[in-house]
């Protein structure tokens, strides 16, 4: 039987940082504005004391000026923030080695997946020659790599480019989940966080998969004698697109730990710049999926010039594969076509967001977020048009793959900014 009713009214609802005021009743709740974990430990004893006792929740009107955006940050969540970004980092790293790795055919070179017996890479002289033996008899060396005057010491490097992407995999995950069970066991982690990171480990897992998925394309024999082996461009982008997303929950969750929600006036204006900055993200990832299908069918290595396609706006053989819904996955002039006119209506968005905003009340931090996300998208557009012009030499490429998050994160912060008191 409820016996009292205690009221509470929730002032700030960033996902760990539920810091909470009590308007009625609750003398026993010492402090006003404690963190989650204390305000759960104090509220559970009042529970204890007062069998029968409910407890409603007040939140408040959106838009309205409550002190969430200057209350504190508490230790935990800094920790916690900390963490979440180290996580981020790493998954930046995996995706610049990934590139590395793909960039100089090394992505084939160990041909099976077993995870505790991959971290031993071979060790003495026999060791190796067995293992290059086992891939001599893979398309690539059949078909590519046998033409060519390759070496033991060759394959090791290959080997080795390989094996560090896959260590470095098998790290994310040592750092995710080893500091995640002892926040949780801890009790430093909220009910939203909690699901969130749950969502992070299933990621993070089903990344691992969709990497061994995506080599063993290129590991099988191809279909007519002339193909040329490489893994499955559908595989690459999805490989490529489910790190992105990793790395964009990664940084969102850890900026949530930093950033107090701002409070923005809910105008016109400002829910238009809302959307903008949402289809902006969304645009710079349907972007950079479409680089991965141009990287996955070294489309890259066709019309080499810009802004026309050779001498042509509109290229002869855009459309030459039938049904027509496969040249945009599979012809590698479309592919090309598609990823330079979407990376243009991005930049192009970009630039639209920044001159729409220039007279909008945006805080300084807002600010800064816009004028990085120009910056960033031309200088992403020219390296872009220079790895083709150039006909796609390593280093420019994996800057040009770096860049795409780089954008990304850019994006990510700023529709962060925009974020809403949640209902
Ligand atoms: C918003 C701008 C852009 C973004 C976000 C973006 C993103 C990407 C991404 C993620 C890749 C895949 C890299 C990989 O997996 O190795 C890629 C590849 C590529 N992009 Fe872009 N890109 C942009 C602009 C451009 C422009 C304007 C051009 C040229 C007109 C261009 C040309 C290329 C080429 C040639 C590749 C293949 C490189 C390779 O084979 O490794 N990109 N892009």
């Amino acid at each position: 039987m409820m016996t009292s009713l205690i009221s509470v009214r929730k002032l700030c609802f960033s996902s760990n940082r539920n810091l909470l005021s009590c308007t009625k009743h609750l003398k026993n709740l010492t402090s006003p504005r404690c963190n989650f974990t204390t305000w759960n430990k104090q509220i559970s004893k009042v529970l204890k004391k007062n069998k029968g006792l409910s407890i409603k929740v007040i939140q408040p009107t959106r838009g309205t000026t409550t002190d969430a955006a200057t209350a504190p940050f508490s230790r935990q969540q800094k920790i916690i923030g900390a963490w979440l970004f180290g996580c981020a980092g790493m998954c930046f790293g995996a995706v610049i080695l990934g590139g590395v790795t793909r960039l100089t055919e090394s992505g084939l070179s160990m041909v099976d997946w077993q995870l505790l017996k991959d971290m031993k890479p071979p060790r003495s002289q026999q060791e190796w020659e067995e293992e290059f033996e086992r891939y001599k008899q893979y398309p690539e060396y059949q078909h590519i790599i046998k033409e060519r005057d390759f070496t033991l010491s060759d394959f090791k490097f290959i080997y080795y480019m390989e094996y560090g992407h896959r260590m470095w995999g098998r790290m994310i995950g040592v750092a995710f989940l080893v500091p995640a069970a002892f926040f949780l066991s801890k009790g430093w982690v909220n009910r939203s966080l909690k699901f969130r990171l749950a969502g992070n480990a299933a990621l993070l897992g089903f990344q691992g998969f969709l990497g061994w998925y995506m080599v063993k394309s290129g590991l099988q024999q191809q279909p007519l004698p002339t193909d040329v082996p490489r893994v499955s461009q559908y595989r690459l982008a999805a490989h490529l697109g489910s790190a992105f997303i990793l790395y964009s929950m990664f940084l969102w969750q850890g900026l949530t730990q930093f950033i107090p929600i701002n409070n923005l006036p809910n105008t016109s204006q400002m829910r238009r710049l809302r959307i903008m900055a949402h289809s902006i993200k969304g645009l710079t990832f349907v972007t950079a999926i479409s680089g991965a299908f141009v990287a996955g069918l070294d489309a890259g290595l066709t019309y080499n010039s810009w802004p026309k396609m050779a001498d042509r706006w509109i290229p002869s053989d855009l459309l030459a594969f039938s049904p027509t819904w496969k040249n945009f996955f599979e012809n590698p002039t479309t592919v090309q076509f598609d990823h330079r006119h979407l990376a243009e209506s991005t930049v192009l968005l970009i630039a639209a967001f920044w001159y729409m905003s220039r007279k909008a009340p945006l805080p300084p931090r807002m600010r800064m977020a816009v004028n990085a996300l120009l910056g960033m998208g031309l200088l992403q557009a020219s390296l872009g048009i220079s790895t083709l012009l150039m006909y796609v030499p390593t280093p420019l490429a994996a800057t040009h793959q770096s860049g795409s998050l780089v954008l990304l994160s850019f994006a990510v912060w700023l529709t962060h900014e925009f974020r809403r008191l949640p209902k």
